[in-house]
């Protein structure tokens, strides 16, 4: 049974499709990053897993319970941190876990579910009015753990905190991960969702344009490396002429190549050298998660290979419109 499935899941609000043929499988204990640009269709989709409103067509189920049919079921074994979630000023932190500790059937220890997200016993006792924006944040954290989920959905789960808050997040993600919860969720901190993701889902315009692993993502992207080198003297040599280099551009006394073969870089390197020149210092970078998030969001053509159908770690039959050009997807 996966933690997610979701087949064909469309959602209309009158004559804008919000998201539209969504397919994707997301296996137990795995931690997966849905990512988008603002509008993409993650909070959309994650409403629908939620159950608080119907799909237009298609539909989707949590740890094997159809989420809109079997919502009672779906809620028992889940934790969620919704976007905009309802917190009560009057209310102590403390009473809010302990209500969300309730409703589970939980037999956690309040005050040990406030350590774990980084809130004091005191700070427990004050009404939530007077938390600030990280405080409730991690408190609507604590409230999803409450009653041990079999899986975790959280939108945003990172806003509004400090980056001690955002390290704890990370922990906490990895030990519920190695405690076998799935966890699913939107963040724009790419940093972080590269930090603790198995895989990324990548919304476009209501449509998942791709789900990989970062290393997938960089191979079907094309994504260039870059490295660095710092020469003394810059020597006359035309380094695009190397195969596999995409870009030389030079900056004294950086020369700053892209390139898409692993051995263009040394081929650079023995060039430089040939030439005459000093290596004063050598640095190379992979292309980051949010490299890949822009080739996969703002270009005119997705990124596909033969394998970016695959939307499952065991699954390569999934439906990722690869060869799709933008004006074509778009409803
Ligand atoms: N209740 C609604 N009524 C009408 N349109 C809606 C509604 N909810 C969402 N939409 C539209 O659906 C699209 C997807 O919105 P959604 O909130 O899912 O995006 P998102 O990826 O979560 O964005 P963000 O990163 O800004 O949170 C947007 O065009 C939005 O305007």
């Amino acid at each position: 049974m996966a933690g997610i499935e979701i087949t064909g899941l469309t959602k209309r609000y009158g004559e804008h499709t919000a998201i539209d043929s969504v397919n994707l499988v997301v296996e137990k204990g795995e931690v997966f990053g849905f990512l988008g640009p603002n509008g993409a269709g993650k909070s959309t989709t994650i409403n629908q897993l939620l159950g608080f409103a119907h799909p237009s067509e298609g539909s989707a189920s949590v740890l094997g319970h159809d989420a809109t049919e079997e919502l009672m079921a779906v809620r028992e074994q889940i934790g969620i941190l919704p976007e905009g979630y309802d917190l009560y000023p009057r209310l102590t932190g403390l009473e809010h876990l302990q209500f969300a500790i309730d409703s589970k059937d939980g037999t956690d220890d309040p005050a040990a579910l406030l350590d774990r997200v980084g809130l004091d016993y005191e700070d427990g006792q004050r009404r939530v009015g007077e938390y600030s924006k990280g405080m409730k944040q991690r408190l609507a954290l604590a409230m999803a753990l409450a009653g041990d989920p079999d899986l975790l959905l959280l939108d945003e789960p990172s806003s509004g905190l400090d980056p001690t808050g955002v390290r704890r997040l990370q922990e906490i993600v990895r030990e519920e991960q190695a405690a076998g919860t799935t966890v699913f969720f939107s963040s724009h901190v790419l940093g972080h969702v590269e930090a603790v993701c198995d895989r990324v889902g990548i919304m476009r315009d209501g449509q998942l344009v791709a789900v990989d692993t970062i290393a997938g993502l960089r191979e079907t992207a094309n994504a260039t490396d870059r490295l660095k080198l710092t020469l003394d003297p810059v020597p006359d040599v035309d380094f695009t002429s190397i195969p596999g280099v995409v870009t030389a551009e030079i900056e004294e006394p950086v020369v700053d190549i892209a390139c898409v073969a692993p051995k263009a870089k040394g081929t650079a390197v023995i060039r430089a050298a040939g030439a005459g020149s000093t290596l004063l210092d050598i640095r190379t970078e992979e292309p980051s998660l949010a490299d890949l998030f822009e080739a996969y969001t703002t270009s005119e053509t997705i990124p596909s290979s033969d394998s970016s159908g695959s939307n499952s770690p065991s699954d390569n039959s999934g439906t990722s419109p690869a060869q799709q050009t933008i004006e074509e997807g778009a409803e």
